[in-house]
């Protein structure tokens, strides 16, 4: 990313001068409720543009999946809803998606009204949909916001899966002890800019910047 600026209502709300991200581990973006790491994500996938400045891809063309956390669901079954990418992508069998169900989890639900699914299993759908989109850049906003234990470790592993199988991934978490689960590299955000990016492990020993100290510090004592 070289000079990207992205701006709401005259308003600054992500601004990079120059990042390199590595994506060949899992990376967690962190930071505090507005810091702008969804506008992060949202910038990664294309769905929205900078107002100034570029983003190039190492490992192009990038086909990337964004899953946010309140994607709607139409009036229909869970398998419907899983079997709507099939209108991007023709390829994709009906048996890839019945053994996706499966993966997820979710067989015995296909018939239910996808609408009436609870967080943690619209949740897997929409991982379900990433899965057979086949993308080789995922990138999760808040995967396991507001789940049980148990679901969170069955997205967690959803999570594993995609980077065992080839898929690189970005998320953002607001909870440190999964940070330090699942990801290997970190970029910190803060008021818009990226304030430290690193491995996780000197990252959480030694943070570098006062910011990146007091979001740890908060965070930790709010667990
Ligand atoms: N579509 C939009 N219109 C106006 N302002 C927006 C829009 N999207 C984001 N913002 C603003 O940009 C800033 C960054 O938002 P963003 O959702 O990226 O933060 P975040 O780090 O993901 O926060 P959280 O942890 O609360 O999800 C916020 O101040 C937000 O109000």
């Amino acid at each position: 990313m070289n000079d990207v600026i992205v701006k709401s209502d005259g308003r600054t709300i992500l601004n990079i001068p120059h990042a390199v991200i590595p994506t060949d581990r899992i990376c967690a973006c962190i930071g505090p409720n507005g810091a702008g790491k969804t506008t992060f994500l949202k910038l990664i996938d294309g769905l929205i543009k900078p107002d100034s400045g570029s983003i190039t891809y190492s490992n192009s063309p990038i086909k990337s999946s964004l899953v946010l956390h309140h994607t709607p669901m139409i009036k229909a079954s869970a398998r419907i809803n899983i079997a709507m990418v099939r209108d991007a992508d023709s390829s994709i069998g009906l048996v890839a998606i019945e053994a996706v169900m499966k993966q997820i989890g979710l067989s015995h639900l296909a018939n239910s009204p996808a609408h009436k699914l609870s967080a943690g299993e619209r949740q897997k759908l929409c991982l379900g949909r990433a899965i057979l989109q086949k993308p080789n850049l995922v990138l999760l906003d808040e995967p396991t916001a507001n789940l049980d234990p148990n679901t969170t470790d069955q997205v967690e592993e959803i999570i594993r899966q995609f980077k065992l199988q080839g898929s690189d991934v970005i998320f953002t978490s607001h909870q440190l002890a999964q940070v330090q689960r699942l990801a290997e590299y970190i970029v910190f955000i803060d008021q818009g800019e990226i304030k430290e990016k690193g491995p996780v492990g000197p990252f959480f020993s030694n943070p570098q910047t006062q910011a990146a100290k007091r979001y740890l510090h908060q965070e930790l004592v709010a667990d």
